[in-house]
């Protein structure tokens, strides 16, 4: 048994414009130890996702299943999720201040913390905790700086004392939400490393959801690709890295921004992600698709195995049409993909590509 196990996970939010279909169907399952990035452009559900299964988002219709330990938070009563959240599986988000009280000291905060999920601990004993935690994830003079309030700490200060928060009741998951989004790159650097130091120390699991393939290149196990509200491409890290196979997740490699100077290589996807209260047809994606075909139009692919990972045991589904074996980044793979594109366009998919042709290159010459 997973950890957690999340099953056709559906979320939408009645709005008067119309039903916002935020997550439209996702399966993911993660063990402990291990973790899994969930990327996507802004907008892509994916912090909708996750926050659904923590009951943080009312109002929401919601339906699938999240089995954790068995136990399935979305049947689960706020009373039930209160205990889980924190003490089970917490959260790390990109805005330290949403977790951390401006006007409460650090140390108070972790220490309330602690003695709200076990009221048996003494406040010395969990003041002690406190220090020991802030010391855990780096805190200079964590005895003195316990009494800090939030703002006397740095940005990246304030990070490592959220993570100090999360792992104040040694949780079984924890979900980070774009946490170093807002950090420069050295102390994004150092947060990460930090998570994954403490990760291993204490056998705990990881959801990391980014925007930025660049930021889990290094401590993702599974990756889990959205695009409107769908997972469009769900493998292990090297198989995404090396063999994509959804030309969303290409795009998403390709406008990495790589900081090495001169080469620095920064391709942006062309055109908007669509909006989920009026979804184009077919494939979500086919408006900004350079391997756009007649069948991406009219018909919306569902996940299935490609490459060749599907015969040695590695999962690699992909929700496109391109053929099976058209992973990965190497000119014979382009020229699968190009192939298959050409072939497969007639009239409007020919005239979405040439629209294409304008921002980006791919296979838009007939
Ligand atoms: N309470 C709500 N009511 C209506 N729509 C909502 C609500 N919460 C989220 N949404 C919509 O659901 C979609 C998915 O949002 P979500 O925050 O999950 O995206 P995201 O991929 O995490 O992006 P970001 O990185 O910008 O947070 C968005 O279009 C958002 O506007």
């Amino acid at each position: 048994m997973s950890l957690l196990e999340v099953t056709d996970l559906q979320v939408s939010f009645n709005t008067s414009d119309g039903v916002v279909q935020a997550v439209r169907g996702i399966s993911f399952s993660i063990e402990p130890g291990r973790t899994l990035g969930i990327v996507g452009e802004s907008g892509s559900g994916k912090s909708v996702s996750t926050q659904t299964l923590l009951g943080l988002n009312s109002g929401a219709r919601v339906s699938g299943s999240a089995l954790f330990e068995g136990q399935d938070l979305l049947a689960m009563n706020p009373d039930q999720l209160r205990r889980i959240r924190g003490a089970q599986i917490s959260m790390i988000f990109q805005d330290p201040l949403s977790s951390l009280h401006p006007l409460y000291k650090v140390g108070w905060q972790i220490v309330e913390m602690i003695r709200t999920h076990e009221p048996e601990v003494g406040k010395a004993a969990a003041r002690k905790r406190a220090v020991e935690l802030l010391a855990m994830v780096g805190i200079p003079q964590p005895d003195r700086r316990v009494d800090d309030f939030p703002h006397q700490f740095s940005g990246g200060m304030r990070q490592r004392a959220m993570i100090a928060m999360a792992l104040a009741l040694s949780p079984k998951l924890i979900i980070a939400d774009e946490p170093t989004t807002a950090l420069d790159a050295t102390v994004q650097a150092q947060i990460l490393d930090l998570m994954q130091r403490l990760q291993r120390e204490f056998d705990t699991a990881l959801i990391m959801i980014t925007h930025d393939l660049g930021v889990i290149a290094d401590i993702a196990d599974d990756v889990l690709v959205m695009y409107a509200g769908k997972p469009v491409e769900h493998t292990d890290r090297r198989s995404l890295y090396y063999r994509p196979h959804h030309p969303y997740t290409k795009g998403l490699l390709e406008s990495i921004p790589l900081s090495t100077g001169a080469s620095e290589r920064l391709t942006p996807i062309p055109g908007q992600p669509p909006s989920l209260i009026n979804l184009p047809t077919g494939c979500s994606f086919h408006p900004r698709c350079a391997y756009v075909m007649d069948k991406c139009i009219t018909d919306g692919p569902e996940l299935r195995a490609v490459g060749a990972e599907a015969d040695d045991g590695v999962r690699h589904d992909s929700a496109c049409w391109l053929p099976r074996a058209a992973t990965g980044l190497t000119a014979e793979a382009e020229q699968l993909r190009t192939n298959a594109a050409l072939e497969g366009r007639t009239g409007a998919a020919k005239k979405i590509a040439d629209q294409i042709a304008g921002e980006v290159k791919g296979p838009v010459a007939s």
